[in-house]
């Protein structure tokens, strides 16, 4: 059991040894692996016992949020004041070095996971290690110093995670509702409670324990109470259902691919995205399919073979496959591998600044897949202001590239853009400079029943804000998620735009105003109307036809050929007339 527990610690610590090193080290061009997302890791690859999952999830992620306030409690304790000699043997340093103003540099990480679940977390310690040793020789005083921290205020008091539902989506390739309502009822002895009207009630007061329901706005998609531990579920290890965040479901359901529709991710890993769209496309359980397929592009040759063994596990393998590339070396061309595309869906990199916890208590948890771009300009950005951070910009750049890369395929007809990212700059803000830069594509109207959009009150959102969804822990209960749908603007919308844009011009320019342009419309009315009901004038004869009984235009001639008995003969041409036909008879 202790070795259990110090196995966990040890793991635990390597992961916020990871997130500390990479918040120090200089800005990558690949943003490196979340915390979350080496957490997920570890279980895939057999590291960490799924069962004990979600007490790895609480170890990692309390560490590095209470990051300050453990150092502080254990400087004030006088943990880093003790000599070598005073420490247990093998215990390391502490921490790197102390500088002149008091502040701690390089802490141990592993101190830091023990010192959580001592002042913060389970409050009981086990594990062997030299410095579980330490902490439990000390825990006392520690707690006593923490408590005098909160007492003096100079520490808030600790505030519980973000308790979240438990989301649950389902696979249509391998089950029906129907199977999975059995397995809640019967395996896990849950009761249904009746679908609720309102997502934002139910979802932050949460289903109540013994009960589950189904989400109320999004389709396949089970809601079950927090903290329900389904990491050994036979329907989750089957890959029949699947454990995926309510918001990040957005994505797939924006873009809505049909059976037989060709598509790409360009972004895929660990491909919770790539694999609902492969579910959508075989909603229809009365054939096998309508011939659709999924190219998933994923560069990173570790998250690669993660994406394959999920396309397995979910019995996707016979139409999706796993490609290990960068999407941006993807051949676009007219007659390109993917002239086919009718569809893609673009989940990049991003700060990952969304996440619930995050957004809600403004602490440093990292990111889902990638590391935050800058803990300190969170929150901030949520109601439309805007980050500073480099990085941001740079991610944003290369979200907009991927999407005009995306846009050249010939035959691609909607792209769903999403990010778990709070910030306009690689939301809003990505989608304005697309459709400037690019003309054959529109922002259009993702699922339309979506109750929250765009930021609001930024005069430049104001056209593409009620078309984008935005998904915040305060109004839907799940992490921070902005969804954009893009569809090809056909030919007879061309049309109609330039007529309009030409219109707009003429009208800026002054040539027309509104009351012009209705008096000439009723001119050339006017105009259309007598041509058409004033009977033409009788072709009068022509004069060489009638007197040597031929004409060297014939058919071509404007005159009328008639016989020397015809009724022609008998008028009395107009001598003007007669002077011009002469002229062009001659002609
Ligand atoms: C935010 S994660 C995608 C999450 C995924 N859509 C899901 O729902 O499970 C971004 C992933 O895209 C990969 N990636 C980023 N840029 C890429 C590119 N240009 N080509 C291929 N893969 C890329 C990253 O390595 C990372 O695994």
């Amino acid at each position: 059991m202790a070795d259990t527990a110090q196995k966990l610690i040890t793991l635990a610590s390597q992961i916020v040894s990871n997130c500390l090193s990479q918040d120090t080290s200089s800005e990558t061009k690949t943003p490196k692996m979340g915390a979350r997302n080496q957490v997920y890791y570890s279980a895939l690859n057999g590291e960490c016992p799924k069962s004990l999952v979600p007490m790895l999830t609480a170890m990692v992620s309390g560490a590095l949020k209470s990051k300050k306030t453990l150092i502080k409690c254990a400087h004030d304790d006088g943990l880093f004041s003790l000599k070598p000699e005073e420490l247990p043997t093998g215990c390391g340093s502490l921490c790197e070095s102390i500088t002149a103003s008091g502040q701690v540099v390089g802490v141990n990480a592993e101190l830091l996971v023990v010192l959580y679940e001592v002042l913060l977390g389970s409050r009981r310690i086990r594990g062997t290690s030299p410095i579980v040793k330490l902490v439990k020789s000390r825990k006392a005083s520690l707690q006593k110093t923490l408590a005098s921290r909160r007492k003096s205020g100079t520490e808030k008091q600790h505030v519980d995670r973000i308790k979240m539902p438990r989301f649950v989506r389902l696979n249509h390739i391998k089950t029906t509702s129907n199977e999975v309502h059995a397995h809640f009822e019967s395996s896990l002895n849950l009761k249904f409670m009746e679908k609720p009207e309102s997502s934002t009630a139910t979802l932050l007061s949460g289903v109540p324990k013994g009960k589950y329901t189904v989400d109320p706005l999004l389709p396949d998609i089970f809601i079950l109470p927090s903290g329900t531990n389904l990491h050994t579920d036979s329907l989750v290890n089957s890959g029949a259902i699947v454990l995926q965040d309510r918001s990040s479901c957005l994505t797939a359901l924006a873009l809505n691919p049909p059976s037989n529709a060709i598509c790409v991710d360009t972004c895929a890993s660990p491909g919770n995205k790539t694999l609902h769209m492969a579910s959508l496309m075989r909603r229809d359980k009365s054939g096998k399919g309508g011939g659709g397929r999924i190219t998933a592009f994923e560069r990173d040759p570790t998250r690669l073979g993660t994406l394959q063994r999920r396309i397995g596990e979910q019995g996707a393998e016979t139409f999706v496959k796993a490609r290990g590339a960068d999407f941006m070396h993807a051949d676009v061309s007219e007659n390109g591998e993917f002239k086919d595309v009718t569809h893609v869906l673009i989940d990049p990199s991003c700060s990952g600044s969304g996440l619930a916890a995050d957004s809600a208590t403004g602490s440093a948890l990292t990111s889902e897949y990638d590391q935050p771009s800058d803990s300190s300009s969170k929150l901030a950005v949520v109601g439309g202001g805007a980050s500073d951070s480099q990085k941001v910009k740079n991610l944003a750049r290369v979200q907009v590239e991927i999407l005009l890369h995306a846009m050249k395929l010939p035959n691609l007809q909607v792209v769903a853009y999403s990010t778990c990212s709070v910030y306009r700059e690689e939301n809003e803000d990505v989608v304005l400079e697309v459709l400037q830069k690019q003309n054959k594509f529109r922002c259009a109207r993702a699922i339309p029943t979506w109750p929250h959009r765009g930021l609001e009150n930024v005069p430049e959102f104001a056209k593409i804000s009620p078309l984008v969804c935005r998904a915040t822990y305060e109004k839907d209960g799940t992490n921070g998620f902005f969804v954009a749908r893009f569809e090809r603007i056909s030919e007879d919308e061309k049309g109609a735009e330039k007529k309009k844009k030409k219109k707009k011009k003429r009208k800026e320019e002054g040539v027309e105003d509104e009351s012009c342009t209705a008096s000439v419309s009723v001119k050339k009315a006017r105009v259309t109307t007598t041509k058409v009901k004033v009977a033409l004038p009788p072709k009068p004869p022509c004069v060489t036809f009638s007197k040597r009984g031929n004409c060297k235009f014939g058919k071509r001639c404007r005159f009328s050929h008639e016989t020397q008995n015809s009724p022609h003969h008998k008028i009395n041409v107009d001598k003007s007339l007669m002077e011009e036909m002469d002229i062009l008879n001659e002609f």
